[in-house]
């Protein structure tokens, strides 16, 4: 799904307007009309709903909110948060609508006229949508840190009132904390960022009916992935097949007390469908692989606890998985740099392959263009610098993907894979519970797997952090994020293949 910026987002407002034709009002009409319905489906009427509005266009959303909610038999009230009166032409019409319908907003304009909500009430927060121009000041600050205070569910309008969608936090500023973001038409890219998302709780896109010709006209480098994107490119196996069909895969990784590392990134690798299997170990890791996982091949360094280089291997890996508990020993500096060099095609880099890069800079040469790095954002740190924000590590990404031609796939709850091109792909799956020992592995796993079987890296990337997420979501559901292994991940990659295959590769 493409995510827009702002003026592109009002683009496609003035766009749809024009092309639909519609009014504008009727526009916001259908949005509150989302709202409502999104509403009405999750609370019963029974519960009151307390409506917070601005004087712009997210003010006037909420006041037909508040019209709808009661129209089917809810007891719904908004308050007009203002210091003037001057409101936006939909909003006023949407004030009059309301007051036609039985009982207009009741005006706020200090602080200390902030009501005592009814017990158990869910507030809505249409106070300020994407037109905040500054940071929350005066009375609008006011009313919010009040909202903060609450315990009540928070629904916010488009976004929670005091975040920008589309730059850094202010220092100092506060935005409403929602429990639920109901989000016109399209993700906003602060709710992707983690400086700014936790605070829009979760989120759902509602469509609202904005121009499909403009949607898909319109370019942008920023997407979600999901299931649809997904399926575009997923290749179910052929009846014909053998396991040369899928591709054999090196997996570099492991060192002494780090061989769980290495298991977990190779048996995720072989549930990815990779045909063939070797892994480059130490010594030391040799009858643990081979007892744990008989289905992979070893290779075995001379050296009993790291891995160093060997002598040259011409066999045609179609992919290479290098970092997984490798450590950085000096031998493994030169293993790493021997292996890069005799590679040929893109690479998976991770974890410490990601940290001897980032003290052995003159290695990038030997990187393969449309190699994957995957780093967390510590390890990122470590190779770019620091940066002042999310936005900044975001154009950081962008130039370090086109000076080097690679894909960096930035670690996160939305996981944000970079191309050379400069195009963001944010991962829309997963959960908390994959914050977990050894789940970054399982991810370097996939990826070499699915690199085996001659995904494109692009894909590789898009489907592999998708697929390890939705393996996530499966294992949280059966086990609890608290209790779910990274090894839980691999168990679960099963039910996330079956899930985008289709209903016909269940029977
Ligand atoms: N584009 C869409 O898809 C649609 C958008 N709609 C709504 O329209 C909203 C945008 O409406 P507007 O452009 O009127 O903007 P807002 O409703 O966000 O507010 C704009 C007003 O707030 C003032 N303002 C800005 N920063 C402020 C601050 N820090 N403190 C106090 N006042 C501040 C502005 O000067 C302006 O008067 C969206 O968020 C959405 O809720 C819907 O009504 C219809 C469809
Ligand atoms: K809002």
């Amino acid at each position: 799904m493409k995510v827009f910026t702002t003026p592109l987002i009002r683009d496609a407002d003035a766009y749809t307007i024009r092309h639909l034709p519609i009014s504008s009002t009727d526009l916001m009409e259908k949005a509150a009309t989302a709202c409502a319905h999104w509403i009405c489906s999750r609370f019963p009427a029974t519960v009151p709903v307390c409506v917070f509005c601005g004087t712009g266009n997210n003010g006037g959303d909420g006041l037909a909110v508040t019209r709808l909610l009661r129209a089917r038999g809810y007891t719904a009230q908004a308050w007009l948060v203002t210091s003037a009166d001057r409101l936006s032409p939909d909003c006023a019409i949407n004030r009059e609508r309301l007051e036609q319908a039985g009982e207009g907003p009741v005006m706020i304009r200090s602080a200390t006229e902030f009501p005592l909500l009814p017990a158990g009430a869910l507030v809505v927060d249409a106070l300020l949508g994407t037109g905040l121009t500054r940071p929350l000041s005066g009375l609008m600050r006011d009313i919010v840190l009040r909202i903060n205070d609450l315990h009540n569910p928070v629904i916010s309008v488009d976004i929670p009132s005091g975040m920008y969608a589309d730059q850094p936090p202010a220092k100092d500023g506060i935005t409403v904390r929602a429990t639920h973001t109901l989000s016109f038409m399209f993700y906003k890219l602060a709710f992707l960022l983690p400086a700014s998302a936790p605070a829009a709780g979760k989120v759902t896109v509602l469509p609202i009916g904005l121009h499909p010709d403009y949607i898909a006209e319109t370019p942008t480098p920023y997407q979600t992935i999901d299931a649809r994107l997904i399926r575009r490119f997923y290749k179910k196996r052929a009846a014909f097949s053998h396991k040369g069909t899928y591709g054999h895969a090196l997996l570099a990784a492991g060192s002494f007390g780090k061989m769980g590392a290495a298991l977990l990134s190779a048996r995720a690798c072989l549930c990815s469908g990779a045909g063939l299997l070797s892994c480059r170990i130490p010594r030391c890791g040799y009858i643990p692989l081979q007892t744990a996982l008989p289905e992979a091949m070893c290779l075995c360094d001379e050296e009993e606890t790291h891995l160093v280089p060997g002598e040259r291997d011409d066999t045609p890996y179609q992919s290479i998985g290098i970092g997984p508990g490798i450590g950085q020993h000096p031998d493994t500096v030169r293993a790493l740099e021997q292996l890069l060099q005799g590679a040929g095609s893109p690479v998976v880099l991770d974890a410490d392959a990601l940290n001897i890069l980032a003290r052995h800079p003159e290695l990038w040469k030997h990187v393969p263009a449309g190699s994957l790095l995957t780093p967390h954002p510590k390890e990122f740190e470590r190779l770019f610098g620091p940066d002042a924000d999310d936005f900044a590590r975001l154009e950081k990404m962008r130039k370090a993907c086109a000076e080097h031609s690679v894909y960096i796939i930035l670690k996160g709850h939305h996981s944000c894979t970079c191309t050379p091109e400069g195009n963001f792909f944010f991962n829309t799956s997963g959960n908390a519970g994959m914050a977990t020992a050894g789940s970054g592995d399982t991810l370097t796993g996939i990826l070499t797997g699915l690199l085996a079987q001659r995904y494109t890296p692009l894909e590789t990337a898009l489907l592999g952090t998708y697929i390890h997420g939705r393996a996530g979501d499966h294992a949280a559901a059966a086990l609890s994020p608290e209790s779910m292994l990274a090894s839980d991940i691999i168990d679960h990659l099963g039910a996330a293949f079956l899930e985008i295959a289709g209903t016909d590769m269940q029977h």
